[in-house]
Formats: structure tokens, sequence, C-alpha cells
């Protein structure tokens, strides 16, 4: 099966030399859910920034190739690429920017084309998906941190991307918020890659992880094994909140320890 998300090879200097990634190789396949973890500086947003074209090996600092769904992030293909690979980033006040939760929702998939019922009906979607109906009149500025990080999400589901990548999801979000976003994730219909420092809420959502450090891929595997591999862990400074214990947790059939 061809990988939804293909990077083959990726190395990344930023214009100032410094080295980001270094061969970098990661397939995901449809339906996946994909946990990015590893140390501050390890090159997660670096790489996250290639898989829409933000950033590009072939700006002259870099090497390898990233495909999505078969098609390579060229200049030709920019555009259909940023629609399949939708990113939410860790501020929701980078994503929004209009008078209303509607607005908001509407930007990209007006700008696709869509207009009338068929545009109300997909931003009504996407916001039925996050559970923020009731508030597509309100001013998003008037919204909580956490409702606007789920309107931010709904903005990209709107695009109805293949891949949905997110920045730190949980991060700021009091403990009620924080799972209902996992319930939310868990039931998207989408392939899924997650960077996170929430190691717990890495093992709640993604059965796997790829563990970047100093720009290398150096683990790829069930994300249980990687939490419990303790010298892999020390290695890379990731560390689990005190207390916890992947091995005691109760988490989801799909997410959790093969026993
Ligand atoms: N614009 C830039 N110019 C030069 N170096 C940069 C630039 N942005 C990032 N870097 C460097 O590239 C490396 C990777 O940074 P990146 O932001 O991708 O790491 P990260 O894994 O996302 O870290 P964090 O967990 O702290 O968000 C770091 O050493 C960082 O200092």
């Amino acid at each position: 099966m061809t990988p939804v998300l293909d990077v083959q090879g990726l190395s990344y200097a930023y214009p100032d030399g410094h080295q980001a990634l270094s061969g970098v190789d990661l397939h995901v396949h449809a339906g996946e859910r994909v946990a990015l973890l590893g140390p501050n500086g390890a090159g997660k947003t670096t790489l996250v920034l290639h898989l829409n074209g933000i950033l590009s090996a072939a700006t002259g600092h870099g090497a390898g190739s990233v495909t999505v769904s078969g098609l390579p992030i060229t200049k030709e293909h920019l555009l259909e690429v940023r629609r399949r690979v939708g990113i939410v980033f860790q501020d929701p006040d980078d994503q929004l920017f209009m008078g209303s939760v509607r607005a908001d929702v509407a930007f990209g998939p007006a700008n696709l084309g869509l207009k009338g019922q068929a545009l109300e009906d997909r931003v009504m979607l996407a916001l039925d998906l996050v559970g923020m109906a009731d508030f597509a009149d309100r001013p998003p500025h008037h919204l909580s941190f956490g409702q606007r990080r789920r309107v931010a999400v709904a903005t990209v589901l709107a695009m109805e991307p293949e891949i949905l990548v997110l920045d730190e999801p949980s991060s700021n979000l009091d403990p009620a918020s924080r799972r209902e976003l996992a319930d939310i994730l868990r039931g998207l219909d989408v392939t899924l890659l997650m960077v996170t420092h929430d190691l717990p809420y890495a093992l709640e959502l993604c059965p796997r992880s790829v563990v970047l450090s100093e720009g290398r891929v150096v683990a790829d595997g069930a994300t249980y094994d990687v939490l419990t591999d303790s010298e892999l862990m020390a290695a890379h400074r990731l560390e689990l909140p005190w207390g916890f214990d992947p091995r005691a947790m109760a988490v989801s059939e799909d997410a959790g320890p093969i026993a």
C-alpha cells in the first residue's frame, strides 16, 4: 500500500547553516494516528513545515523528498498539497482572524470556490465535528483558548484534508478540554500526525510514535514500546509525568499495550 505521507531522506539546513533535519524517513499510511515526539530543538516543527511546502528541501538548503498521496511537493502541486495536508498550529490565534467563527471556517473552502449552501454545509459539518456549531456567529476573540483551538481544528477540517497535522494540541488545555479534544480527534476519519511533548496524550491517541532527536529519527514503533523503553527515553530527554505509568494506564484498545 502506498503511504499517504512519504518522507524520504529529508535533510534541511536553515539559511544560517543550522542543520535541523538529517536524512529523515517517515512513511504514514491512510488512517494511522502517529505521534511525533522528541526534545526541544529536535526538528519536529521543521519537519512539519515541510509537509505542506512552507519549507522545502528544494530551496537549496536540503535534500530528499516529501510526497502526499503520490503527489510530490513541487510548486505545481503546492495548492493541492496544502488542501490535502491541514496543519493546526499551536497558537489558534495564528489561524483565526475573521469577525466570526463561521467566517473563519468558511475562509479556506470559499477560496477553493465553494459557495452558497454547499459552503454553509461544509462549515457547519466542520463545526459539528469539533462541537462548536452553537458558536458559529460568535467572534473568535470572545471565545476561550480551548474553544479557539477547536475552531482552529474546524478551519482545517473544512478543507477536508487527508492528513491532519497538529502541533501540541493539548497544550494550555484544562483536563476536561484536553480529554474532549482527544475524543474529537479519535472520532475523525483522517490520518493524524501529532507533534507533542504530552506523552500520556500520545499514548492515549496514537498507536504509533516516531521519535526525532537532533534532526534524525531515532525510534519508530508502538507508542507503548517507545514510552516503556527507559534507555531510549533517557537518551533523548523524554520524561513521563511523575506518577504516570504506561503499563497501568487504561487505554483504548487500538492505542494500548499489546498484552
Ligand atoms: N529560522 C531558523 N533559523 C535557524 N535555525 C532554526 C530556525 N528555526 C529553528 N531552528 C533550529 O533548528 C532546530 C530544530 O528546530 P525545531 O523548531 O524544528 O525543533 P522542535 O523539535 O520543533 O523543538 P520544540 O520542541 O522546542 O518546538 C533547532 O536547533 C532550532 O534552533
